[in-house]
């Protein structure tokens, strides 16, 4: 598709939509806890909507209208054996956190997804799956997909996580949920705690000390009603394009704020960038706030360390906005990257490069230098969502025409994009 380019400023309102790591999680507590689960701003993107199909394949009575979800749980035990195949599309999360919630329970499935998944590693749930005793396969010893899993009694255990992804945690935390006696998770950095916070939210009990994560096998859990707030990696794109287009204002309304998870709003601040964080104070699990950006001077920093997996999914935007800054910003820590949707080094690099950004790949992230000017040309989001959304913006601040191949990919995450993009667009 063409996209909009050469615009005057963007100015307005946005309510980006629902958070896709808790959309995910609602569904998956609602299905296992008992009694009736209520979700509001539910993210429609392609991935939850797997998730849902996943546990309807299940047995689970879901309700889906407009941005509100019913799910009707009658607990683990109430999960049935599927007579299909289970079919996660695009989703890591729902492939990575379902295993954990399948393994445990005393029937067979058998889990694929999309191209991109068949790539994406897959023993780093399954192999500490398999120490709690669980029983999978798949090719490459559990590595790739198809994955099947005869499901069967479980035995707590502690695991070390070698590194820092919520979604083996989060895995390991559902394993727990089901197994003999205690499981405990040690992190190797802080990452979102959406899991944890919901296992409180449906009753249960979670003891977070530092970077251990323990649960007890065997709780109740009991539907409740979840709130959904605005996805901050959904908002991460027009928080860029806010602080990079001349003559911009932007407002993001009820913006999920969880401080796993605000990793970008610390690097607009390092880099000098014109934000204002206003917090809501309404006592929700998971906090939320409206954001403002304008257009902003920026310079060049260091991402590293502790703070990749607080905007891992934010980088691909953040390499465009450090394009735009004086200076130089270095990325490093990152390699959890190669194995996103795409390789986000290599795509991050090849196509910002086609449109004339200074800007090399390492073997743990990227090295970005500023003030470049965005050329026209063709680009590919290669299926990847957020790569697709980040050229989108990129155009916006082009004198020249961008053709983006695969643009449909960004509906995995974030549907209306287009729209809200052109309803900021000034006069
Ligand atoms: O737990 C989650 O909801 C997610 C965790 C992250 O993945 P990793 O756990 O692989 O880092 C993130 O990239 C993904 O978009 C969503
Ligand atoms: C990495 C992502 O998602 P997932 O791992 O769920 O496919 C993402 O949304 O950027």
């Amino acid at each position: 598709m063409k996209l909009v380019h050469d615009i005057p400023g963007l100015k307005g309102n946005v309510q980006v939509p629902g958070d896709k790591s808790i959309s995910h999680r609602s569904i998956m507590f609602g299905a296992i806890a008992t009694g009736e689960t209520k979700v509001t701003n539910f993210l429609q993107g392609d991935d939850c909507l797997s998730t849902i199909s996943c546990f309807r394949k299940l047995g689970v009575q879901i309700d889906l209208q407009e941005d509100q979800v019913v799910i009707k749980g009658s607990g683990l035990a109430g999960l049935k054996e599927p007579e299909d195949i289970l079919h996660v599309g695009n989703s890591g999360t729902t492939i990575r956190l379902m295993m954990g919630i399948l393994a445990g329970r005393d029937f067979h499935s058998v889990l694929i997804g999309d191209e991109s998944i068949a790539k994406r590693p897959m023993t780093r749930v399954t192999k500490p799956l398999q120490q709690f005793g669980a029983s999978i396969q798949g090719r490459k010893n559990a590595e790739f997909t198809p994955i099947s899993l005869n499901g069967g009694p479980l035995q707590g255990t502690t695991y070390e996580m070698p590194i820092a992804s919520a979604q083996v945690k989060s895995a390991l935390l559902f394993a727990g949920l089901q197994a003999e006696g205690t499981t405990t998770i040690i992190e190797q950095a802080r990452t979102r705690d959406h899991t944890e916070k919901m296992i409180k939210a449906f009753g249960g009990k979670v003891e977070v000390d530092g970077l251990k994560v323990s649960v007890q096998g065997g709780q109740e859990l009991k539907g409740t009603t979840v709130h959904v707030p605005g996805d901050i990696s959904s908002a991460a794109f027009f928080l860029a394009a806010g602080a990079i287009v001349p003559n911009s204002k932007i407002t993001l309304k009820n913006v999920g704020l969880n401080p796993t998870r605000t990793g970008m709003i610390d690097v607009l601040s390092a880099m000098g960038a014109n934000l204002q964080v206003a917090p809501y104070e309404n006592g929700q699990a998971e906090p939320a706030g409206d954001l403002t950006i304008q257009t902003s001077a920026l310079k060049g920093t260091v991402i590293d360390g502790e703070l990749i997996p607080r905007l891992i999914d934010e980088i691909p935007i953040i390499a465009l906005l450090a394009s735009q800054a004086e200076g130089q910003t270095i990325i490093k820590d990152a390699e959890e990257l190669k194995v996103k949707e795409t390789n986000r080094i290599d795509t991050v690099v090849n196509e910002l490069r086609k449109l004339g950004v200074k800007i090399t790949a390492t073997d743990d992230g990227m090295v970005i230098d500023g003030k470049s000017a965005i050329s026209g040309g063709k680009v590919s989001s290669h299926g990847d969502h957020r790569i697709g959304m980040m050229l989108a913006i990129a155009a916006v601040i082009s004198k020249e025409e961008i053709q983006l191949e695969e643009a449909e990919a960004i509906s995995v995450s974030y549907p209306n994009f287009f729209e809200h993009l052109q309803s900021l667009i000034a006069e």
